[in-house]
This record gives structure tokens, C-alpha cells and sequence, in this order.
């Protein structure tokens, strides 16, 4: 996401992911709503003690008294200092539970998000993350406590009447003045707020840019790029914020001096109260401190609406994001007990979302099980899309994609790809043992089978002279290996299992020619009787295939088997060729 995305407005009660989450609270918020209304109980109590002490103990000099008093406000202050440890214990139980339920909403999102959808910038999503911590403290922090302590403010403007009668007009008169105050700020603190927060991940999305390709950034030169988009960023996002607080200091200012000058004011007020023999000291004492705990519950409004407006940015960014439609079909899916390994193409086009141009164009083809089929043609002509639809990564724009006589959207997208064995371009590994990479999870893998994959895509050759072996832990997307290492590794983890259908897109672009006559060995052993589609520039892995699809500019140009291909195309090497100029 751009520096200074403008965040959308949105209308709408909670949705879901946010409202059930609350409603699992709710037994948390009660007692939580139970303990502020019992501390601010507590709180009426402290200041009628200090009355009672000024004007029954201190002119008689009744020491029982005294200890009598004592001993009551020492068991109220006990129970004071317990319930705000509940209070703060139920709080953050609360804060843990909606970062946890939220969180996983989230990722589960994200997963399971459709790709044709639009993509998000890395750096946006995982800004969401942030937008969850808004979330809780909005939910989960003293300002929720803060709510409860609200209607309290009326009880204490009561027990003030009745102890010093008209005076308390003097804190009534502060209440319209801290309100309006932080009424008035809130349009501004608003706009302010949605900026901080495009401002935020504005940053985030060149930070996570730059770390995740840090090499290619130095290699290429491209710092001073990032820099300035990074200045640029950091400026805009400083400079929102920097604003933000200055509004947000100057009506929290204002409302603390509105409580000083309750708590004054009543001190001088009251002075004419005792001459009039219509308050005592004590009295005078007790109305002051309660005077200063009227306005301060009101001094948080400011402080609560800026919260409130930065809870419900976030919630809004969040809940644009969870309002995309998720893969698959609605419901369950049908789910995908075995598969042949057919596959049709029928009158297929697609578009990526926000491109200009068709990447594919009325593709028609059909793939019989345990057929053998390459991929040919120049770079751009739409070979890895036609792999990414296969596996139901991008549903067709128009037309149908069908796996053993089924259209793929029918079907549970994590079950059919369990199904099928696909090795793509980007061969990035994950954190974790090499086991666990190649695992991924299937406990019905066998040790066994895991080292026969790993000895077909010949990763074992190199993982069983590593002194760990397969449980060598592998640092972040697997970058301790080299690329040829990487890529046998992602080979052996798509044979795992010999799924009945195996999609492979430039399976040996980062291996040596001698390597790649050794995996051709393996590999046309390993995909007897199997469906096999491989895309490829590569005319050695030609070998592989009974049958040649030929793309060019979205299209299907040719059909056909190898002789055939070549018999129509007099050079075929030229036909391949691919990104890099070379035809191996
Ligand atoms: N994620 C994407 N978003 C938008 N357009 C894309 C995306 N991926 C590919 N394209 C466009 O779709 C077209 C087909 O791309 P595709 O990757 O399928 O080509 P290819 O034949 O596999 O090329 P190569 O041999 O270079 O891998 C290209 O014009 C490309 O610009």
C-alpha cells in the first residue's frame, strides 16, 4: 500500500470476525464493568472519610473514632487494590483472546484469499497485523474501564450536591467545556488518524520490500530508490502523527486544566459556603477531591475518541480486507477423494486483475490421464498462467477449467491441491527443517517415501552429506541453500506421494546440464502412468513429453506430438526461446 493511502469509508455495524470475538468477552466485560462500578463505589468512600475525619475526629480528638475509621478505609483500600488487579487481569485476558481469535481470522484470510481479486502489497497485508494491536487496545485497555467510569460522574455530581449544594455548579460548569472540546477535535482527529494509519503502512510496504529482496537491492544499486521511498514514508507518516498528537495534547491539556480549576474552583466557592455555615471543612475537602473526579472520567472522553477513531480505521482497513471473497466455492466444496489426472481447458480466458490484456485467450485443450505434456513457447505467451489455473490458483475469467470432468471451482481448493504435485517458479522454502519442508505437514508421509522423492528430484545426494541430514534447519524462505539446492528440494516436495497429477514450471532451470540428463532419467521413470504437464524452455525436457502444447500471446497456436511439433516448426529451439535469450 502507498504512503498516505486514503483509507476507505465504510458503513456498517461489526462484522463477524470482530463482533464474535466480542461476544465470547462478554462474560470477561461484565466483571470488568462490576469491578470499575465497585473501585469508583471505593473511590465516594475515600473522600467521605477524609470528611468525616475533618469534622467528627480532628476537632474532638476522638482517636477511637479514628481507628474505627481507620480500620474500614484500610479493608476498603484492600479490596480497592484487589479489584483494580482484576480489573487490569479480566482486561488483558480480554486483549489476549481478541488478538488471538482476531489474528487467526486474519491469517486464515489470507490464506485462503482469492488471488484474482487483486493482489496486496506484502508490506499492506502484514501492516494489518498492526491494525489488530489497534484493535485491542481500543478493546482491551484502560479505555474500555474508562467507559464504565462515565456514568459514574453523575452519582459523584450527586453525593457533591448533597453534601455542598449549589456547589456543585462549579464542576457542571467544566462538563459542556471538556465535551465540546473534544466534540470539536474529532472531524480533524479523524482525518488525522486515517493518515497516521495509511502513513504506517505506507512504511511498512517499503521496509518489508526492501528486507525480503535485500540482496537484489544491493546488487542492482537500487538503495537509492528505497531510500527516498522510505523518506518519503517516513515523512509522511511522522508529520500525520506529529499533528494527531498535537490535537490530541491540546484537548487533553485543556480537560486537565478544566479539573484544576473544578477542584480550585470549589476550594474558593466553598469558602463562601462555611462563612455561610451551609458546608464544613470537611465537607469543603470532601467536595473538592470529588469535584476533581467529575472531570477527570470526562478528560478521558478526548482521549477515548481518539482511540475510538484509530479503532475504527483499523477496523475498517481489516474489514475491507476480510470482505473479499475467499477461494473456492461457497460452503464446503466438493471434496476430491481420488483423481484420475485428466484435464480440459474449455474456451478459457483470463485476465490478471488490473491488466490491460487477456493473458490467456480462448484456451482449448484437453490432457488424457497419464498423458505427458510440455509447455512451449516464448516468454510472456502464458505458460506459467495456464499452470496457476490448473491448480486453482486463479479461477478463469470466462470459460472452464476441468479436473477429471469437474470445474475446479467446484471443488475444495487445499483438497484438490493436495492432489497434485506442482513445483512453480518461485521455489521458496520455509523456516524449518528440511523435513519439515518437505513434509509440509502430511503426517500419512512415510520416511520411506519422503527419501524416494528426495532421491528422484536427487536433493538426497546433497542433504545426506549435510551433518544434520534432513533435519538441518534451514534459515528464513530457505536462503542457506543454493538455488539448484532450493529447487530440488521444492521438486521432491511436489512428488511426495506421487500425486496423480504433477504440474512443473521450469523444473530444471537452476541445475547444470549434467544434472538435468540425470533427473530426466528419474524423472521419466517416476511419471509412468501419471498425468504430467511441464512448462518449459528448455527443448532437453522435451525428452518427457508425448505431447507439445505450443502459446503464443495468450493463444494455444499448436496441438500436437513432438514430430508433429517439429515437422511444422523448423526451428524448434527458436520457438522456445526463452527469457534469457538462451534455448540450453
Ligand atoms: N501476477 C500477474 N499480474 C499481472 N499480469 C501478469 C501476472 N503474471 C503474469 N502476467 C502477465 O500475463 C502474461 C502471461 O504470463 P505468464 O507468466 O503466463 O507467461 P509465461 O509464458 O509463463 O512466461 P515465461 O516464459 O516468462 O515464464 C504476461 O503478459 C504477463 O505480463
Amino acid at each position: 500500500m502507498p504512503a498516505g493511502t486514503k483509507i476507505e469509508e465504510q458503513k456498517g455495524w461489526l462484522a463477524d470476525w470482530l463482533a464474535t470475538p466480542l461476544r465470547r468477552n462478554r462474560p470477561l466485560y461484565l466483571k470488568v464493568g462490576l469491578a470499575a462500578a465497585l473501585i469508583n463505589i471505593f473511590a465516594l468512600v475515600t473522600a467521605l472519610f477524609t470528611m468525616t475525619v475533618y469534622d467528627r475526629v480532628v476537632p474532638s480528638n476522638a482517636t477511637d473514632s479514628l481507628i474505627a475509621l481507620t480500620i474500614g478505609l484500610v479493608l476498603v483500600l484492600i479490596f480497592d487494590f484487589g479489584l483494580k488487579l482484576l480489573r487490569a487481569y479480566f482486561v488483558d485476558v480480554a486483549g489476549a483472546r481478541i488478538d488471538r481469535d482476531i489474528g487467526r481470522s486474519i491469517f486464515d484470510h489470507i490464506l485462503t484469499m482469492r488471488l484474482d481479486q487483486g493482489r496486496h502489497s506484502t508490506g499492506g497485508l502484514s501492516g494489518l497485523v498492526r491494525e489488530i494491536d489497534t484493535l485491542r487496545d481500543f478493546f482491551a485497555s484502560a479505555t474500555i474501564t474508562a467507559l464504565v467510569d462515565l456514568p459514574f460522574t453523575l452519582i459523584t455530581l450527586a453525593v457533591i450536591a448533597l453534601i455542598g449544594g449549589w456547589l456543585v455548579f462549579v464542576p457542571m460548569a467544566m462538563i459542556p467545556l471538556v465535551i465540546l472540546v473534544a466534540l470539536a477535535t474529532q472531524p480533524l482527529m479523524r482525518k488525522l488518524s486515517s493518515e497516521t494509519l495509511g502513513g504506517a503502512l505506507g512504511k511498512q510496504s517499503v521496509l518489508v520490500e526492501t528486507i525480503g529482496s535485500l540482496e537484489t537491492v544491493k546488487s542492482a544499486n537500487a538503495g537509492s530508490v528505497l531510500s527516498s521511498r522510505w523518506d518519503s514514508a517516513v515523512t509522511g507518516h511522522a508529520g500525520a502523527s506529529l499533528r494527531q498528537r498535537i490535537v490530541s495534547n491540546v484537548s487533553i491539556t485543556i480537560a486537565g486544566t478544566a479539573q484544576t480549576m473544578a477542584y480550585t474552583g470549589v476550594v474558593i466557592f466553598g469558602v463562601f459556603a462555611i462563612a455561610n455555615q451551609s458546608l464544613t471543612l470537611g465537607g469543603l475537602i470532601a467536595c473538592s477531591i470529588l469535584a476533581g473526579r467529575v472531570v477527570a472520567p470526562l478528560g478521558t472522553i478526548a482521549h477515548l475518541l481518539t482511540r475510538l477513531n484509530a479503532a475504527r480505521t483499523a477496523y475498517r482497513q481489516i474489514n475491507s480486507f476480510m470482505e473479499q471473497p475467499v477461494e473456492g466455492p461457497s460452503g464446503t466444496g466438493m471434496g476430491v477423494r481420488q483423481l484420475d489426472g485428466a484435464i480440459e481447458f474449455r474456451n478459457v480466458d483470463f485476465r490478471y486483475p488490473g491488466a490491460p490484456e487477456l493473458a490467456l485467450s480462448n484456451v482449448n485443450f484437453r490432457i488424457e490421464k497419464g498423458e505427458h505434456v510440455a509447455l512451449i513457447g516464448p516468454i510472456g505467451s502464458g505458460k506459467s498462467t495456464i499452470a496457476r489455473l490448473m491448480i486453482g490458483l486463479y479461477p478463469p475469467s470466462s470459460g472452464l477449467v476441468l479436473v477429471d470432468g469437474t470445474d475446479v471451482r467446484q471443488l475444495s481448493p487445499t483438497e484438490l491441491r493436495s492432489k497434485m504435485g506442482a513445483l512453480l517458479q518461485d521455489n521458496v522454502l520455509l523456516t524449518g527443517s528440511i523435513r519439515e519442508n518437505i513434509l509440509l505437514g502430511r503426517k500419512e508421509v512415510e520416511e520411506e517415501e519422503m527419501v524416494r522423492a528426495c532421491k528422484v528430484s536427487l536433493a538426497h545426494d546433497f542433504i545426506s552429506r549435510f551433518p544434520s541430514g534432513y533435519d538441518l534447519e534451514l534459515a528464513d524462505r530457505g536462503e542457506s541453500l543454493s538455488g539448484g539446492q532450493r529447487q530440488s528440494i521444492a521438486m521432491a516436495r511436489s512428488l511426495v506421494g506421487r500425486p496423480p497429477i504433477i504440474i512443473m514450471d521450469e523444473p530444471t532451470s537452476s541445475v547444470d546440464a549434467d544434472t538435468e540428463r540425470r533427473l530426466m532419467n528419474n524423472l521419466r521413470e517416476e511419471f509412468e502412468g501419471r498425468t504430467l504437464v511441464i512448462v518449459t524452455h528448455r527443448p532437453s525436457l522435451l525428452r518427457l513429453a508425448d505431447r507439445i502444447i505450443m502459446m503464443a500471446n495468450g493463444r494455444v497456436v499448436m496441438d500436437g506430438s513432438p514430430e508433429t511439433i517439429r515437422n511444422q516448426v523448423a526451428d524448434i529451439r527458436s520457438a522456445m526461446r526463452g527469457r534469457d535469450g538462451q534455448a540450453a
